[in-house]
This record gives C-alpha cells, structure tokens and sequence, in this order.
C-alpha cells in the first residue's frame, strides 16, 4: 500500500482496477491470484481510523464531512435529498450500517449469474469479513419485538438469507465491535501481484485507436494526488500481450456516481453532455448515467427528543410478505453527544428513475444526480403503506416500554396526508445504484459495449437493488467476476497452447 504516485507512474499491470470500494477489493485480491493488479482508490487507508473501524463511532462519517477529504463525500441530490458516498479504502463498506444479507434467489436468476459460484463467492466472503450477532443491543431486541408486534411475521431468528418475516441478519461488525471492511478481503490476494494505491483519483481513460479507427480500446488511466492540482497528471498502463485475446482490462469499480461520471470524463456517454463541457467523444452511449435509483426511505424518529444514546447500527430486518417493504432500525448520532432513535423502511423495488450528469470536470466533485423519489404512482402508494406500516411499529407497546414514554400519537390520517408526509419525508437509505446497468452499457461479463479491454463491476451496473441491503451482494460480485474472469483466461491460455502445439 502507498500513496506515493511515483511509484506506479509510467508502470504496466494486467488489471487495472479504479476504486478500492466494496466491489473493487475482493476482485482485486482474487485477479492478484495470477495477474498483476493496480488497485488505485482516492481515498485513504481505513486501518487506525476510529470513525471507521470502531462500532460506537457509527454514523459519525456521516456527520463530519469535508469537501476532498473526509472518509464519506457527501452530496444533495437535484431532489434536494441529502445522501454520501465512501471517500476511502473500502469504499461504502467503510462508512456504511454494515448489515449483511444475500440476495434472494429471484434475483440472483434474474442476474443471469451462477448459483453454485454465486454461493461459493457468498462464503468467501462470509469466512473473512462476515459476523454474526454475538449479542443483540437493548434497541435491536426492541425492534426486533416491535416489528413482529406490527405483524411482519415469520419469526426466522439469526439468517443471512433474504426471506419474508423478521430476522437477524449477519454484520460486519465483529464480537468486539470492530468493523471489517471489504479493505479486509485484500489480505486474501497474493501481495506479490498486487499494488494499492491511495489518495489518487483517476481522472481519465487512455484509449489506443486501432489504424483504421475500427478498434478502440482502453490502455491505461490518468490520475491525479487528490489533493494534488487537476494538470499534475501521471499514468499507468495495461501490460502489452501477445494477442489482444490475452491482454488485461481497466476495470471501474469507482460506484454508482464514480464509474458513470468517470465514463463520460474519458469521452464515453450522451453527446450533448460531453460536448457542454468540451471533452472528446470517444464513444457516444446514451446510457451512460441513465437508470440511477435511490430507494425511497421514511425514517420515523421514536424519541422524543435527542439523548446522549451510543450509536447503534441496524442488525435486525422486518421484510414484508410481497418483498416490497423492509424495516430496519438504528441509533444515528446527531452531534458527538447526542443522538436519536429511529425505524426507518425502504421500498425495495421502486420504479422510479433518474439520471446523473456532470456538471464539472473535476473528477474529486459530485456529479449531479436526480433520482426522481415516488415519481410514479406505484412508489407512492407504497410509500402510504409503508409509513401505515412504520406507525403501527413506532406506536408499539415494545417502544413505548423501552422510552419508558406513552405510546406516540398517530402521525397522519388520510391517504392525502400519507402522501403529502411521504413527499415532504422521503429521504435515501444508502441504497443507490444505476448509471451503467448490465443490457444498456456493460453486457453480462460486465464488459463495456463498444470499446475493448474496459469493464465496469459495481453498483452503478445494477437496474434494481438487490431487494435487500446491496453491499453483501457487490463483496460478492467482486469475488465472482474475479473468478470468471481468470476461469476465462485459464480457457483462452489453455486454447492458445493447443493452437500452439498444432
Ligand atoms: C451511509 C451508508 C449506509 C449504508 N448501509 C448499508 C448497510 O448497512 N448494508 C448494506 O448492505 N448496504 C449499505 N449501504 C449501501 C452499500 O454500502 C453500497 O451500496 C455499496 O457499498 C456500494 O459499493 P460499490 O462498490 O458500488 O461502491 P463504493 O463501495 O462506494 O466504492 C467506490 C470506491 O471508488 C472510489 N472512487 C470513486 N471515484 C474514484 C476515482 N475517480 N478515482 C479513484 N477512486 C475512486 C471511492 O472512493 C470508493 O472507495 C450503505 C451505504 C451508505 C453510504
């Protein structure tokens, strides 16, 4: 691990991966295997960083926020909602409620995805990083019995599976309050084959035209110090091979708002928006930064004013019968002496959607985002059910007994007055992705339509969460396109030797 940019610039790799974040890690530990890997991230390290690594600092990220620095980035929405995103090794894993769940079954077909490597990835990732309760806090047992009393039933006690009722889930957390982030996962890869990068933030592709023009691929990056000049640029490169069938990949793992704004400053996205900011087009792809989608999220706050609470992340999920809606609750501090308690539900497979442009050039600044939140009629009227729903558990005997408080008023009346308190509350749960989905374009290798040797893994190339919380499935996404992708070489090598040999 270094930050020190002279020791990778002008160098070669196989793979070039560009964000250390959930995805990025464990495909960069698992590539390292038999290539030589740059993992470059624009953060820095999580190691020694008690906002990071210690349990009691939970959602402290959130609040202590700088424009290029701090380990969570935050940024308004054109929706005016206020979300952020991981600024550090481990990405989102790092700043995030470090609750794990596997998605279900449904959309791990959908995905078109290997069930049998799909689990292997699963449990890959679960023997290192993965945790379960070894206790449950006062507040998770509360929410744990308030959303049965509300009705969210079967009880499933402890499961990392995504199925209806109330459970426990697995957390990243461990017995002593530690977080392990997916930085963690790359202690697994060969340290020999494998160079981290920090405090570095790719600010361009390089791409090689082929003579006639027919053929563009991606041969390396330009990257700058984050906290350097935008015009100090330095670069690295994929090794050269023998064929082209042989030759590595740039790999953006960079996020939901990372990789689309990254596509279009190296020239690959809508015309109109390169040529508004002058950048050669490279390749014209109306997709890039289309489908982006928050889940709508309605957080009711059940005391009755700010206590000096320890913070406490979510543990325990209330998943409704039809999988739509799911309820979690934590303790979010407000300052660093005070804090709230909340139940909060998302809804888990919106249809609303939005889209994300740049609006600078500076690869450290937010691109700007719409997410469009209960645009469509579906999201609203399941945002009326789910704020009937949030009522029934913030009124529960379970809460009012542990605030030693009465039970709340009911909030609302109407469905007119559900929806108004919807449009005025509706917030982010984190849980964002698009920008770069799989069919508009990455295809089912996650290989970028058009250009070759660039690849795209992360939350920016999912067109739905994946119904429950996403990071367990992007740690595991990594692991398995890893996978695939030396299975895929190990073929081609395995081809070229017989061809050899003829
Ligand atoms: C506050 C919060 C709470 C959440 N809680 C949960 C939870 O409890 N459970 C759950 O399952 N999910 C949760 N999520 C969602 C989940 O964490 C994210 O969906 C997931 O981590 C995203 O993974 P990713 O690989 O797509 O991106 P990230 O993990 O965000 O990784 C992207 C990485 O790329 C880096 N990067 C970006 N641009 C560049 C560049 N130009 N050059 C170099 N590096 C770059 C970033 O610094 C970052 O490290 C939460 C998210 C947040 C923000």
């Amino acid at each position: 691990m270094t930050s020190d940019v002279k020791q990778v610039a002008g160098k070669s790799y196989d793979y070039i991966i560009v964000g250390g974040g959930t995805c990025g890690c464990p495909l960069a530990a698992t590539l390292s295997q038999d290539f030589s890997v740059l993992l470059i991230e624009r953060g820095s390290s999580p190691y020694g960083n008690p906002l990071v690594i210690d349990r009691r600092y939970y959602g402290f990220p959130l609040i202590k926020t700088d424009k290029y620095m701090s380990v969570a980035q935050s940024f308004t929405s054109e929706d005016g909602v206020g979300n952020v995103r991981g600024r550090v090794l481990g990405g989102s894993s790092a700043i995030n409620g470090g609750f794990y769940s596997r998605a279900s079954e449904e959309f791990v077909c959908k995905a078109g995805w290997d069930k049998e490597l799909v689990k292997e990835a699963y449990e890959w990732v679960e023997s290192k990083v993965v945790f379960p309760p070894f206790y449950l806090s006062p507040w998770q047992s509360v929410a744990e019995f308030s959303i049965l009393e509300a009705g969210v039933l079967p009880y499933n006690g402890f499961s990392l599976e995504h199925i209806k009722g109330t459970k426990i889930s697995g957390s990243v957390f461990d017995e002593f309050g530690k977080r392990h982030t997916s930085a963690d996962l790359l202690n697994a890869g060969n340290p020999n084959n494998l160079t981290v990068l920090l405090n570095a933030t790719v600010k361009s592709i390089i791409f090689h035209h082929s003579s006639n023009r027919n053929e563009t691929r991606a041969k390396g990056i330009r990257f700058i110090q984050s906290n350097g000049t935008l015009d100090e640029t330095y670069e690295a490169y994929i090794n050269k091979a023998k064929n082209s069938s042989s030759k590595g990949d740039v790999i953006l793992a960079a996020g939901a708002l990372g990789s689309p704004q990254l596509m279009m400053l190296s020239g690959i996205g809508p015309k109109e928006q390169l040529r508004r900011f002058n950048i050669s087009i490279v390749h014209e792809m109306k997709g890039v930064g289309q489908g982006m989608q928050d889940n709508p999220c309605i957080a009711v706050l059940v005391d009755s004013k700010p206590q000096n609470r320890l913070p406490d992340p979510p543990q325990i999920a209330g998943i409704t019968d039809d999988f739509k809606i799911i309820v979690e609750a934590s303790i979010l501090p407000l300052t660093s002496n005070s804090s709230r308690v909340n139940v909060a539900a998302k809804i888990a497979m919106p249809t609303s959607k939005g889209m994300l442009e740049l609006n600078n050039t500076d690869p450290r600044l937010n691109p700007s985002v719409r997410f469009n939140y209960l645009a469509s009629d579906d999201d609203m009227e399941e945002c009326v059910k789910m704020t009937k729903l949030l009522e029934r558990i913030a009124r529960s005997k379970s809460i009012a007994f542990f605030l030693g408080e009465s039970k709340q008023e009911k909030l609302t009346s109407t469905d007119i007055d559900l929806r108004n308190f919807c449009k005025k509350n509706v917030r982010t749960i984190y849980h964002y992705h698009g920008g770069c989905t799989v069919g508009s374009v990455v295809d089912e290798h996650y290989k970028v339509y058009g250009i070759k040797g660039l690849r795209i893994l992360d939350g920016s190339t999912f067109s739905e969460s994946p119904g429950t919380n996403p990071m367990a499935s992007l740690l595991m996404l990594g692991r398995y396109q890893g996978l695939k992708i030396l299975r895929e070489r190990n073929a081609e090598s395995g081809l070229n030797a017989k061809e050899h040999r003829k």
